[in-house]
């Protein structure tokens, strides 16, 4: 019996052929890995499985299979993948997004949680009004410069959250560097690119020796990284002692900390640069994403902006701005934030691992798999979003004879354990941005030279991995 249950065991999910030693790293594409994981699913079904050498991965594509394996069984993949590259060489273990379960990611979220919890977000509210405000007015300054004005603006709130900086405190450093890890983040991630994830002795190749190029990257990467923490918060920590010091996350959690006047553990401090870190890192380049496809979206659907712009209308009465907490009173809005969450998940692929061995529909998930949550082939999954290349707020809608399709935040905020902890600060961010945008400018088609207009194509870059 022992034995028929292990044989059972062995099956792996099927997946694209692979060749001896090298397993099936020829088939992995140099970029845009969430087209190609897609293209599989049709082809292999909502579980696959691939192998880089040694290393195993596992491609969840459908949300049945998702919630069974990252709710259900919530403690079994509550950690991401430790790789050589992303964790040992570049050094990003200790990261909120990276760093395993255990006793110090629990107080990461903890901290986190206190510090955007609906209540103490709503203390900032006035503030984000401000700084949307802001964003409208360099807008009308340079309609053109929209995407860098989004993303200097999302920064700016990340920043001010984080550490209480002001725009007089030289931020723009700090947004470059918030990209630049991203994208190291990105390439440091990326499923087969490095060698040494899947041949860990590697790492111990010196950086002169010839093909080693990897190690220097990763010291470069390193660097920049470490900068990415530090920097900002030995400058947040420096500005306590100033009098006209913006409360922040940082500042209020160093007070939390310090106890009879003395200087917080230095454990306890390292713990907040972290979280402190994570604000700035995971909230700006995903929510300037969201915003720069809402942008697109209106270009191509002006029937969806009217709509949603008449809403609007109706509840300020065109004489003043939207608030944030005109929300709920806005639900044709809400259902084009979810559809631009559907329609290009800005995070579209999601790193899981698996504690132990695991079984699911009769298949193994093997123990330390990397597991790539395929979110955009789930929000474009047409067995639940009928049609879902087009951009349909109303399948959020209930008619007559049909139910409301799933709230794509579901998933494209993560699941389990390790669900984006920024979700309110997130909707919050967007909704004020979108709803005022829309509340003042009309959002055009491109002109072509010959200053006619036409519909710009749709191209998404399905690179993000947070
Ligand atoms: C449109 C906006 C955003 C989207 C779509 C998004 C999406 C995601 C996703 C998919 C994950 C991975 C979750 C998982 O593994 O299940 C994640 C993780 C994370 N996000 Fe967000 N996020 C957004 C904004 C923010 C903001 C504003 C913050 C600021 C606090 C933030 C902080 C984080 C952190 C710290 C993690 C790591 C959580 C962990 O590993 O436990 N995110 N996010």
């Amino acid at each position: 019996m022992s034995f028929l249950l292990n044989a059972s065991l062995i099956q792996v999910y099927p997946g694209p052929k692979p060749l001896p030693f090298i397993g099936n790293l020829h088939q992995i594409p140099k970029s845009n890995h969430t087209a190609t994981f897609t293209k599989w699913a049709s082809r292999y079904g909502e579980v696959i499985y691939m192998k880089v050498i040694s290393r195993e991965y596992i491609i969840l594509n459908s949300a049945s299979a998702a919630v069974e394996l990252l709710e259900k069984r919530g403690s079994l993949y509550g950690s991401r993948p430790q790789t050589i590259m992303a964790a040992e060489l570049v050094g990003r273990s200790k990261a909120f997004t990276l760093i395993p379960y255990g006793q110090r990611y629990r107080m990461y979220r903890k901290y986190l949680r206190n510090a955007i919890s609906t209540n103490s977000l709503s203390e900032h509210w006035a503030y984000l009004e401000d700084q949307s405000a802001n964003l409208l007015e360099a807008l009308l300054r340079n309609p053109d410069g929209f995407r860098e004005h989004i993303r200097r603006s999302v920064g700016a709130v990340a920043l001010r959250l984080s550490y209480g900086f002001q725009h007089e405190d030289g931020i723009d450093h700090y947004i470059n560097l918030a990209d630049e890890l991203a994208q190291i983040t990105r390439e440091a991630l990326e499923p087969g690119r490095w060698l040494v994830d899947s041949l860990p002795w590697l790492r111990y190749v010196p950086s002169w020796f010839p093909g080693a190029h990897f190690k220097k990257w990763a010291y470069w990467a390193r660097v920049r990284c470490d900068e990415f923490t530090n920097a900002p918060f030995e400058a947040a920590k420096s500005n306590l002692s100033n009098d006209s010091t913006v409360f922040s996350f940082t500042s209020r959690a160093l007070q939390m900390l310090e106890q009879d006047g003395n200087e917080p553990s230095s454990e306890g401090q390292d713990i907040i640069k972290y979280v402190s870190a994570s604000i700035y890192a995971g909230g700006t380049d995903t929510t300037s994403s969201l915003i720069s496809t809402f942008f697109l979206m209106m270009a191509c659907y002006p029937e969806v902006q009217r709509k949603a712009q008449a809403e609007i209308d109706q509840i300020t009465g065109r004489s003043r701005l939207p608030l944030a907490s005109d929300e709920e009173r806005l639900p044709y809005l809400s259902c084009v934030i979810k559809e631009l969450h559907r329609i290009h998940p800005t995070v579209p692929l999601v790193p899981r691992t698996a504690e132990h061995d695991d079984e699911y529909r009769g298949y193994r998930i093997p123990k330390q798999a990397y597991i790539l949550v395929n979110v955009w082939a789930m929000a474009h999954d047409p067995t639940v979003y009928p049609d879902p290349n087009r951009f349909n707020p109303d399948r959020f809608v209930s008619g007559k004879d049909s139910q409301p399709q799933m709230d794509p935040r579901e998933i494209s905020f993560g699941l389990g354990r390790r669900r984006c902890p920024g979700i309110n600060l997130a909707n919050t961010v967007s909704f004020l941005y979108i709803s005022r945008i829309l509340a003042m400018f009309d959002i055009l088609k491109p002109l072509d030279e010959s200053g006619l207009e036409y519909t710009p194509e749709v191209d998404f870059t399905l690179e993000h991995t947070s």
